[in-house]
């Protein structure tokens, strides 16, 4: 009988402390958590007759994870949400370096502490042809630590790349093009400026045209600049208000442009492309836009405001930072951190782009090399307005 009482009492106490030892990182979390909240003094204050009262976020639920912990937390009314990111540091000082704060609504958001950084994500197209079905032009961002990560470049169109000089930028354009044109060519029609002369000559032959100045550029925006204006009216002709809904829906354009900053002083050209960014959405014309330095002038007003989904790679500076994302954070990106952006679409995510070698995306293309002017030929057919934009 003792000895049953006794081993009972074992298995009780060794219950208890497995169960201790399960809540304590959840406890340590909470208590971190609040030990922050209280530094930056996160809290409004309400007066009694008798004494003020400080009121803190609430810790909602913390999840325990073999590689994460989760918090979810809410702030009180009347607390600018704006302060949770600006305190980012301080969470990073409590939590280590690997976390990322979502702000989920005004009052709600989410730290997540990670055990590992982002590792290295390499190009496959194999691995993200689930994440991009269904997708009328798929771009593919790279690998956050949830998944694959890619839009439809129909729904959220015109993007800005920018980071500092071998941060990434033109391995990403690289990844994103060979991902649009190995998914479905057909119905794209691709038109690239290298004004660096560095990455679009792969695409030579496969695009519809890659141009290397401003006076070339200039003369593929006047076509796409008349075409603009023959897909409105048809538009209006036909009483819809997207190419897509049209009974025979003429071909995506894209164009995309690296080192758009080069171009600051040709006011032609800027026009043109401020009016794509404007009106380009419903009429299929989208815009890749990439830079080195957030150029404040480029980036000021309409043109700014339409470039809806941003890529930002390592950037010099908090000031650089916020020109292109609105928020520092890509400034905290290390220098050896290769391929990894914040990417705003609707909150800022910390994301890996896929490494795709210039070997490998010439393999992934090779099909396509000196095909697209026969299927070209295709596209004239079945959207006879079309004609305008054909090159020799
Ligand atoms: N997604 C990635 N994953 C791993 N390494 C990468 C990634 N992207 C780039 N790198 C590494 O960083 C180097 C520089 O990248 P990249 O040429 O794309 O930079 P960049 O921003 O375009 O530079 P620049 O503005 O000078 O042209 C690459 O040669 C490669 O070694």
């Amino acid at each position: 009988m003792l000895l049953t009482l006794k081993i009972l009492g074992l298995l009780t106490s060794c219950v208890g402390i497995i169960a201790t030892y399960r809540t304590f990182p959840s406890n340590a979390a909470r208590s971190k958590m609040f030990k922050a909240f209280k530094i930056a003094d996160i809290s409004i204050t309400k007066k009694t007759k008798k004494r003020e009262i400080k009121t803190y976020p609430t810790i909602k639920k913390v999840n325990v994870f073999s590689d994460k912990i989760i918090i979810l937390f809410n702030i009180p009314d009347g607390i600018n949400p704006d302060i949770i990111e600006k305190h980012e540091w301080l969470f990073k000082q409590k939590f280590g370096e690997h976390i990322e704060i979502t702000q989920m609504n005004s009052k709600q958001f989410i730290l997540s502490i990670y055990k590992q950084p982002i590792r290295q994500f390499d190009y496959n197209y194999d691995d993200i042809t689930n994440s991009i079905k269904n997708m009328n032009l798929p771009i593919l961002v790279g690998q956050s630590r949830s998944g694959i990560e890619a839009y439809d470049m129909t729904k959220y169109p015109h993007l800005l790349i920018a980071g500092e000089t071998g941060s990434g930028k033109s391995t990403q354009l690289r990844s994103i093009l060979s991902t649009l044109i190995h998914s479905d060519s057909n119905k794209l029609k691709i038109y690239l400026a290298d004004l660096k002369r560095s990455e679009f000559h792969l695409f030579k032959g496969i695009a519809n045209k890659v141009v290397y100045d401003a006076d070339e550029l200039i003369k593929i925006l006047r076509k796409i600049k008349k075409e603009l204006t023959t897909r409105g009216e048809l538009l209006e002709k036909s009483e819809v208000a997207n190419i897509e809904d049209l009974h025979s829906p003429p071909p995506y354009i894209l164009l995309g442009i690296d080192e758009v900053a080069l171009l600051k002083k040709e006011d032609d050209i800027m026009e043109i492309i401020e009016e794509i960014s404007a009106i380009g959405r419903a009429l299929g014309v989208y815009l890749i836009l990439s830079m080195q330095r957030p150029d404040a002038s480029i980036l000021d007003g309409k043109l700014k405001n339409n470039l809806t989904v941003r890529m930002a790679f390592r950037h010099s500076d908090e000031i650089n930072s916020r020109i292109t994302l609105g928020s520092g954070d890509a400034a905290n990106i290390k220098q050896t951190q290769k391929g990894l952006m914040c990417f705003k679409l609707d909150g800022i995510k910390k994301i890996q782009a896929p490494y795709l070698e210039l070997k490998n995306a010439k393999r992934l293309l090779a099909p396509y090399k000196n095909k697209s002017v026969e299927e070209n030929d295709q596209f004239q057919e079945s959207s006879p307005m079309f004609g305008a934009l054909e090159f020799d």
